[in-house]
């Protein structure tokens, strides 16, 4: 039985989880984990998400490894994310991480985390968006070199890194299809230069508005015709399961940093 430790349990994707986790079979919420401090230690998680049990309270972060938790799951932000990641790799125990907005340093952390324990990192857990990344890579293998290419995204108001990590992801996946450095040809923000586009380069645009769950395009476009590989997500609960599917294939698995793609076995 999967018994999943959920860190930041009251945010939009905490409560998604405790959602995926009600659903799901042979899957026990072990704790639903808020910061130490949290006016809401002690109530009960039914009073944010109505089909969670009766019984299910919010627990204090630092207390779940005290719990049956055999595999933890972190939506939170990078600096919790790390905390997070201490209290799972001294108590051993293989962790879910969907958390974006990641630095370079912060990437290595996570590469050493995982000599130590097993970790699935992915940062989209639908299924849509682990094929898209294949897509995009075939495209840009396969597309000639004049190809221009962009990639757009849009989310909610609520979201604070920018560009998402999937967009960064789709990028990254499209750098290495061209045997291209990533930060070298990425193109973040247009206002300071005033030149054309040159060749070799990703410029990423970004849209906050309203309750937009997430919206991916990566466009290859030349003279006189464009593709445009588009994913959308329509609710939260669709990475919620990713990640819960996620959870149940890393428990009893080596130590090591996996991604989506070896949780649908696309490798
Ligand atoms: N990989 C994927 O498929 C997806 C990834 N995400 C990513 O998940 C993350 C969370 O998104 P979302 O749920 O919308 O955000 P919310 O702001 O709704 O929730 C964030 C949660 O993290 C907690 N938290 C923040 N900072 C800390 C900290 N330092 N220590 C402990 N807990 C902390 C918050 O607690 P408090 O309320 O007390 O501040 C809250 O519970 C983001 O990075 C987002 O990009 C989102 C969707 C899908
Ligand atoms: O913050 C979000 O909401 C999302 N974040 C992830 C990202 O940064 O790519 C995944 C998804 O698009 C929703």
């Amino acid at each position: 039985m999967d018994k999943i430790g959920i860190f930041g349990a009251n945010g939009r994707m905490g409560l998604a989880l405790v959602e995926a986790c009600t659903q799901a079979n042979d899957t026990d919420i072990a704790a639903a984990a808020v910061r130490s401090g949290s006016e809401l230690l002690g109530a009960s998680v039914k009073s944010k998400q109505p089909c969670a049990s009766e019984k299910l309270l919010f627990t204090d972060e630092d207390l779940v490894t005290h719990t049956d938790a055999n595999v933890l799951i972190d939506f939170t932000l990078p600096e919790g994310m790390k905390r997070h990641l201490q209290l799972a790799i001294a108590n051993k125990l293989p962790m879910v991480i969907g958390t974006t907005g990641l630095t370079p340093e912060d990437m290595a952390l996570l590469k050493d985390a995982a000599q130590h324990i097993p970790i699935v990192f992915a940062r989209n857990f639908s299924v849509g968006v682990t094929l898209l990344l294949d897509l995009v890579q075939t495209a840009a293998a396969k597309l000639a070199d004049e190809m221009d290419i962009e990639i757009f995204e849009a989310h909610h108001r609520n979201k604070i890194d920018a560009p998402s990590g999937t967009a960064l992801a789709i990028g990254e996946a499209i750098a290495e299809a061209k045997g291209w450095d990533h930060e070298q040809v990425a193109r973040y923000d247009r206002t300071a230069i005033e030149q054309a586009k040159s060749q070799n380069e990703i410029g990423y645009s970004v849209l906050r508005a309203g309750d937009i769950v997430g919206e991916h395009t990566a466009y290859f476009a030349t003279m006189g015709e464009r593709l445009e590989l588009t994913h959308k997500a329509t609710s939260r609960l669709t990475f919620a399961s990713g990640a819960v599917r996620a959870a149940k294939w890393l428990r009893n698995k080596p130590n090591g940093l996996y991604d989506m793609q070896d949780v649908l076995g696309l490798k």
